[in-house]
């Protein structure tokens, strides 16, 4: 699915300057995407725009040509686009399983309740079925991210968005979190959009956007 950004510009009231004007950006499916940029440049803006969490003044968001506002943006978080966070966002209370069945009901996924299905693609990013029955607060941030990422991959929306998902990880973990980032566009086909800080994570990209306060740059890796 190609996800357009359409003359996007946006200010917050407390600001004399726009963060953006007129901006468009294109992002197609199976690329893996990085957004870089100073701190204040604007790529959460960016991302909670794209992942449908914030409207833009002006602009639009369009999946394949359609505007998200016309899917509806409540469907259109459910259905189209997946997002992880720095902090996970997973529910602590709940096992890993659990947390992937709950996110499968509330998208009605034809996979909600396939157990066998869900502990495979926690087994492949190296969750085993004791860990996967776990609360999650008892798992390191690296396997808590893991997770996160498997359940944005079940969930199966077609645009996965992540706000600096290696942030709080090691170098290992980090690589292990961006080889799966990888194959969710490369063997997936899906449209992978993720901020980071971190050049090396970036460079692993097939294409790394870089932000400045006002303008875009889009350099091309790869
Ligand atoms: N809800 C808000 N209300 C007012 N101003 C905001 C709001 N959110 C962000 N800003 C401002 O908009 C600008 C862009 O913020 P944003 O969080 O998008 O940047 P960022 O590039 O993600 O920064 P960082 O790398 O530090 O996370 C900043 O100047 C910020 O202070």
């Amino acid at each position: 699915m190609t996800l357009t950004v359409e003359k996007l510009t946006h200010w917050y009231s407390d600001s004399s300057q726009k963060l953006y004007e007129d901006v468009n950006l294109t992002f197609d499916a199976g690329k893996f995407y990085a957004i870089v940029g100073e701190s204040g440049s604007g790529k959460t803006t960016l991302l909670s725009f794209i992942a449908g969490l914030d409207e833009p003044r002006e602009g639009r968001i369009l999946v394949d040509g359609i505007d998200a506002k016309k899917i509806g943006l409540t469907r259109y978080r459910q259905r189209h686009v997946a997002t992880i966070f720095q902090a996970y966002n997973l529910l602590n209370t709940m096992t890993a399983y659990q947390n992937i069945e709950t996110a499968l009901a509330i998208t009605h996924s034809k996979h909600q309740k396939d157990s066998k299905y869900i502990l495979a693609a926690l087994s492949r990013v190296g969750i085993n079925a004791n860990q996967a029955r776990q609360k999650v607060q008892k798992l390191s941030g690296g396997e808590q991210q893991r997770v996160a990422i498997v359940r944005a991959l079940l969930v199966d929306a077609p645009v996965v968005v992540a706000d600096e998902p290696t942030g709080n990880l090691d170098h290992e973990n980090s690589q292990i979190i961006v080889e799966l980032f990888k194959a969710l566009a490369h063997e997936y086909h899906k449209t992978v959009i993720m901020i980071t800080h971190d050049e090396k994570v970036a460079q692993q990209a097939d294409v790394e956007m870089k932000l400045r306060a006002n303008q875009f740059e889009v350099q091309t890796v790869n």
